[in-house]
């Protein structure tokens, strides 16, 4: 046979992509490590700043309570010395303490009054002026302070041997403290900067590192899912929950991979049958050369090509003669026989290109592709007349039949496959009438003949 019928194209063994499932990440989907660098930086930074409210309101309050020690420490030593100024109404000793005392610099306002609520002696800095209402120094029988955001103000008691002689009021300025508390502020808030991007870097560096077996199993995994390959593992580095993650998915891989050798396998198989039914639908079982049903389409297939390609093509119509008395005198066996020896001569003397098909019972048929010379084809059937009607040797005993060929031509005695099949076959039956072992040729067979 020199035209094999065709086989079925099967599916190869990898299951179809699916494209959803490929490519890189999508748009806006950050990574783990920038999301979890993001979350801690924001705790950092809360935590930071709550710190840092904490501490630099606890330091002004802490700093505003020692300077108010510090002035009440001073105004009681100044209380001490006033006080005998105050009993023998010295008021320019007075004065003069005061004096020295307001040169610290903070101090806006000195004020002594009397215990009869009179003013002994005072001091205002230039372009203060007094905000202290008599009764206020006279209300407060102990030590007292009060302080707002800009000042500070004590009242202490003056007092000789134990006796009350009058009050002593001071008013400072607290804008130098704010002053320095601003520059421990701002030294604070800066130093804590660099910690916040100190930090920011480590967390970086610390997340990348411990969430690397994490990443590296997420592109194995996009990678699997991209090329199907699951012979691909991934690597464990460290017996922790990652590890066993990591583990896991490579006992899945472990399975995908063997069920995909399988699927392969069972598919083989069936691509294997998908043939064998293909070339069984298509073979005759007897003799293996194409069937009837593979003469049917190949002929329309070369008839066809050779329409496109302005050819032309022969068709040759042969029955055995005498098959019969094969059957009746020496047994169907033996007859099966005859037709697979008379198949394998004809097939050798044909060319690469010829198609010998059995038809049924003892009908055969032969395209010859191609314009062929008449003379060629003349000879072809006289040589395939010749090999049939060798002697077969069946069991030790020879059985002869013969064979008569009827030849159509495409396009001169058909156009279609039925018109040149029927040609051949009226050629076929002319050439038996006229004797058997013998060829006819459709052109040549008049109307009266066929
Ligand atoms: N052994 C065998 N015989 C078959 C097979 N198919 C058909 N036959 C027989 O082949 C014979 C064909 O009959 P014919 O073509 O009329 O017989 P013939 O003797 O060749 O007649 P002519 O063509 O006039 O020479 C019949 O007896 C069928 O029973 C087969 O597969 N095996």
């Amino acid at each position: 046979m020199q035209d094999s019928p065709p086989t079925a194209s099967m599916p190869s063994g990898d299951p179809p992509r699916d494209p959803s499932r490929e490519g890189p990440r999508p748009r806006g989907a950050a990574s783990l490590v920038a999301r979890l660098t993001r979350w801690n930086m924001a705790v950092l930074v809360t935590t930071v700043v709550l710190c840092f409210i904490v501490i630099a309101t606890t330091g002004w309050f802490s700093a505003q309570e020692r300077q108010a020690s510090l002035s009440q420490g001073s105004a009681r030593v100044l209380a001490n010395s006033l006080a005998p100024m105050l009993v023998f109404e010295d008021r320019e000793a007075a004065r003069n303490e005061l004096q020295s005392f307001v040169r610290r610099g903070d101090v806006l306002e000195v004020q002594l009054i009397l215990t009869s609520g009179q003013l002994f002696a005072s001091w205002e800095a230039p372009g203060q002026h007094s905000d202290l209402l008599v009764s206020q120094a006279m209300s407060h029988p102990a030590m007292h302070h009060e302080a707002d955001a800009q000042q500070l103000r004590v009242w202490i008691p003056v007092e000789l041997r134990g006796e009350r002689v009058g009050t002593l009021y001071l008013r400072e300025s607290l804008q130098a403290l704010h002053q320095q508390l601003q520059r421990a502020i701002l030294l604070v808030a800066l130093m804590l900067g660099v910690a916040i991007v100190v930090a920011s870097r480590a967390l970086r560096f610390v997340q990348r590192r411990a969430l690397s077996p994490l990443v590296e199993l997420s592109r194995l995994a996009e990678q699997v899912a991209s090329d199907q390959n699951y012979s691909r593992r991934a690597r464990v580095h460290h017996p922790d929950e990652v590890g066993r993650l990591t583990e896991r998915f490579n006992q899945l891989l472990r399975r995908a991979e063997a069920w995909q050798a399988e699927l392969n396998r069972q598919l083989r198989a069936e691509q294997a049958a998908g043939q064998q039914f293909q070339r069984l639908a298509h073979e005759d079982s007897l003799t293996h050369l194409p069937n009837r049903l593979y003469f049917q389409s190949a002929l329309q297939r070369r008839m066809a090509q050779a329409r496109d390609q302005r050819e032309g093509l022969a068709l040759m119509f042969i029955d055995l003669d005498n098959f019969k008395l094969v059957n009746d005198g020496h047994g169907h066996e033996a007859g099966d026989a005859v037709l697979v020896e008379v198949s394998r001569r004809m097939s050798g003397v044909l060319r690469g290109s010829d198609v010998l098909c059995r038809l049924g019972g003892d009908e055969f048929a032969l395209i010859l592709p191609g314009r062929s010379a008449e003379s060629v084809v003349s000879n072809l059937a006289q040589r395939l007349i010749a090999v049939v009607r060798e002697p077969i040797v069946i069991e030790g005993v020879p059985v002869q039949v013969g064979a008569t060929i009827g030849v159509a031509s495409f396009p001169e005695d058909a156009t279609d496959e039925a018109g040149l099949l029927g040609q051949a076959d009226a050629a076929m039956y002319a050439a038996k009438r006229a004797g058997k072992n013998t060829f006819r040729k459709a052109g040549e067979v008049n109307s009266h003949e066929a």
